[in-house]
């Protein structure tokens, strides 16, 4: 899962990509990317690692310009280590562009031999962005005669591109001269979201897309709205805005995983609060606690920080039991789930959560998470209670079990790495070392995300139930990434 933001402005906006980006940082970790537009001249500054250590003052001066985008990476086609698989990428024809992308490519073989063998374009890495912007090029390339480009060749080039590419994509791109596209996969699989606002004094208006809706409120801008599943967005350099339907059956299905765990609590996407999203999944785990397990002898009720705090509150008031900090947080230490390698993973635990034993003497302890995907985090977490000193540990997952390979922009490409996967309840619960195991059910999962509007009526959620929306994912499939991604 990566960030994304792009800009559109009558002023310079580097300090503004830089400062939404520190926003966005939740959403990758391995490497970052600014690019900005000055007259037809583009400015660009890749490096490894978070935003705060990769740009010093000499780049942020190098990017001058009034368009302009960003990308914070978290790597899932590729190497999350690559610095040439850093976004933004770019091509120098038609017309030059920067292009940035949130999403993941599951035809990635086809396209690579359709963009040699018919389209005759040379690819330089293994990334599925550098594909997903060759296409672009080569649809508005083969859609202009002489000179001009006008926002219905853009539109009818992302048409285009709809049909070759599948997988999921939310794409900021700048063309040289043309300003700032945006655009969704058909299905809406990852968010993006349009805000505007007027510059003080009148002097002019500004544009902005973003990845989460808080990026929008913390720039002081006005939440347009999410741009549409296939829909593109064209933004000239002088601030007109343009848009159009580019896909031919659009149908929103958005990421039920940025709900769970993804974005940030105080973003809504889609026209649904994450906030209020974890809150109604801890009411239903609750329902699913009282259901399953005796909760008598259950003393206190914690989160594991972050993620899992609004629906641990819930679990707790529900269960009426007293909730509690047991686990406190180093917080110079970034997510541990999205960083690469399992090693790290594991190691990055332990530093990062440190369980207080005072809240763990003697007590018997219900742990809540967001979700339990490697079971890196549990198993590590359970272990700290009990050399705390917690009598029982129950533990709780706001997340069905995550079963299936998720291929839609989130790193959990195989199967063996799933601790759920092929395991009964209490086989998991004994992995991580937990007394009592209880997970959200995925009916439950969908009623609490999808529940008191009626804009969103399906989410994608393969990784809980093995059914691929988007694109052909098959068993072959599923093997070829086993044997050749990292994980
Ligand atoms: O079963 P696992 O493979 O360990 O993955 C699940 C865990 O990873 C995430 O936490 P992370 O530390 O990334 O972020 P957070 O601080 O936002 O909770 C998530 O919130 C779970 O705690
Ligand atoms: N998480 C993402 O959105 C990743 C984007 C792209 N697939 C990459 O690996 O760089
Ligand atoms: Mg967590």
């Amino acid at each position: 899962m990566c960030g994304i933001v792009g800009i559109v402005s009558s002023e310079p906006v580097n300090q503004q990509i830089y400062d939404s980006l520190l926003l966005l940082q939740h959403r990758g970790q391995d490497s970052t990317g600014i690019a900005t537009s000055e007259d037809n001249q583009f400015h660009m500054v890749k490096a490894k690692g978070q935003v705060r250590e990769a740009y010093r003052t000499r780049d942020m001066r190098q990017l001058l310009g009034n368009v302009g985008l960003g990308h914070v990476r978290y790597a899932t086609h590729g190497s999350a280590g690559s610095e040439e698989e850093a976004q933004p990428f770019y091509v120098n024809a038609p017309y030059g562009i920067i292009l940035v992308h949130n999403g993941n490519l599951t035809n990635t073989r086809e396209l690579t031999a359709e963009l040699y063998n018919v389209d005759r374009r040379h690819l330089n890495t293994h990334s599925d962005t550098e594909l997903l912007l060759n296409v672009l090029a080569n649809e508005l390339q083969s859609g202009i005669s002489g000179l001009s480009l006008d926002a219905d060749q853009v539109f009818d080039a992302v048409g285009r591109l709809h049909e070759r590419v599948e997988g999921s994509y939310a794409a900021i791109a700048l063309i040289a001269g043309h300003g700032l596209l945006a655009f969704r996969d058909p299905f809406g699989i990852r968010p993006l979201v349009l805000g505007r606002r007027e510059l003080p004094g009148g002097s002019g208006e500004e544009w902005i897309v973003a990845s989460e809706s808080l990026v929008l409120e913390s720039g002081g801008y006005e939440v347009v709205r999410d741009v549409e599943p296939g829909e593109a967005v064209l933004i000239s350099p002088d601030g007109w805005m343009y848009s159009r339907q580019c896909a031919a059956e659009p149908r929103l299905v958005p990421c039920a995983f940025e709900y769970i765990y993804l974005a940030r609590p105080d973003s809504v996407m889609n026209g649904i609060s994450v906030y209020d999203a974890r809150l109604r999944l801890g009411n239903a785990l609750a329902e699913q606690i009282i259901a399953e397990a005796p909760t008598g002898d259950i003393d206190v009720v914690m989160p594991i920080p972050d993620s899992a705090r609004p629906s641990a509150m819930q679990v707790a008031q529900k269960l009426g039991i007293e909730y509690r900090e047991g686990f406190f947080k180093n917080r110079y230490v970034g997510r541990t789930f999205i960083m690469p390698g399992q090693a790290v993973r594991k190691k990055t635990v332990r530093q990062k959560l440190n369980a207080m034993s005072t809240e763990f003497r003697g007590k018997n302890v219900l742990i809540v998470d967001d979700s339990i995907v490697r079971g890196t985090t549990s198993r590590e977490i359970v272990e700290m209670a009990r050399s705390a000193g917690a009598a029982s540990v129950t533990f709780a997952s706001a997340a069905p079990p995550v079963l299936y390979p998720h291929v839609y922009g989130i790193n959990m490409p195989t199967r063996r790495e799933l601790i759920a996967h092929g395991r009964s309840l209490d086989d998991v619960a004994e992995e991580i070392g937990a007394d009592r195991l209880v997970y959200q059910t995925v009916e439950a999962m969908d009623r609490a995300i999808l529940e008191g509007q009626d804009r969103v009526t399906e989410l994608e959620k393969s990784c809980f139930t093995g059914e691929y929306i988007a694109g052909r994912v098959d068993e072959e499939y599923l093997a070829w990434v086993e044997a050749t991604q990292e994980s």
